[in-house]
């Protein structure tokens, strides 16, 4: 009932209504591996515990989005403010006839049953929350329950922490028996040098376990833009050499998306058409290209319906 509905966080800032074409055409099968659905709120009630509460971003506005960008299918993260009620993630991907995957948030005491539901339903992992800003992280030992429980459906692991958290984290990240996939490249302060001791931590992390690295977000973690608005094509250069480190370093193991509709940004909301543009600039050859958008994504989240 719409006078039970709760108002936006204040300052909340909703998706980009009307985005540019882009102007870099995604090569066909390009799959956008981070994004997320709320709501809508008046069917999918937002979680008591959550830390903001968003706009709606439905499934059709999703689904509308990714025809535009010209992008093939999606992966759904299940977004903190849903909780651990996968139901409006779940809706969506159902809804998208084989076109979407999931990553949901369990319980460490999540049955096998619903964990084989969610598994019927498209689910391919679980992600797991270190931002205070968005949860109350759960113990480490529930966390490594839920590792177990999911690891013989061959699901694995998202991982999104502040990159000065890896340093405590990474012999619990190393521990855990699936892949294991970071969101946003860590989210390194991209105000150090890219070969200073903070992102070379990160990517011998990554060399010497099994993971695979978003390049996404540059949105989010750039402090001197410019911003992907108004016509901008060269938006976020400070983000750009990170990006391209990561597509250099470890091209079968990364993966883009788009981040819609771009939660808890408080500066601007990024023309999605503009944020595409971003690519070409971090993976610079038609082959990283391929690998980054369609090869390695379908290889994770559709194998064996290789390309
Ligand atoms: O969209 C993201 O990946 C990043 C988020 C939101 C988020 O992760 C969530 O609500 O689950 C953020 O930094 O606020």
């Amino acid at each position: 009932m719409s006078s039970t509905l709760s108002p936006k966080t204040p300052g909340w800032l909703d998706w980009y209504s009307d985005p540019s074409a882009p102007s870099f055409t995604l090569p066909p099968g390009t799959v956008d591996a981070h994004c997320h659905v709320f709501g809508p709120q008046a069917r999918f009630p937002f979680a008591p515990e959550r830390k903001y509460t968003p706009c709606d971003a439905s499934r059709e506005q999703l689904f509308a989005l990714r025809d535009h960008l010209g992008v093939s299918r999606n992966v759904i993260v299940q977004a903190t403010c849903h909780g651990a009620d996968n139901s409006a993630m779940v809706d969506a991907v159902r809804a998208s006839g084989g076109r979407a995957r999931g990553v949901a948030t369990v319980r460490p005491d999540v049955t096998e049953a619903e964990l084989r539901r969610l598994d019927e339903a498209g689910v391919r992992g679980v992600r797991f929350n270190f931002l205070k800003r968005l949860v109350d992280t759960a113990p480490k030992d529930d966390l490594a329950a839920v590792a177990a429980k999911i690891a013989p459906l061959g699901w694995h692991v998202v991982l999104y922490f502040e990159s000065a958290d890896l340093p405590e984290l990474e012999d619990f990240f190393a521990s855990l028996p699936t892949p294991l996939v970071i969101d946003h490249m860590g989210r390194p302060d991209v105000t150090r040098p890219v070969d200073g001791p903070g992102f070379s931590r990160f990517l011998r992390f990554v060399d010497r376990n099994d993971v695979w690295v978003k390049v996404s977000c540059p949105e989010r973690l750039s402090v001197t833009g410019p911003a992907a608005l108004h016509g901008e094509r060269h938006a976020y250069t400070d983000v750009v050499p990170f990006g391209r480190r990561a597509v250099e370093e470890f091209p079968d193991r990364v993966l883009w998306g788009t981040d819609w509709p771009h939660p808890n940004l408080t500066d601007h909301m990024p023309d999605d058409g503009l944020l595409v543009d971003h690519v070409p600039q971090v993976a610079v050859t038609p082959e990283l290209r391929h690998k980054l958008l369609v090869a390695n994504p379908m290889r994770l989240y559709w194998p064996g319906e290789g390309v």
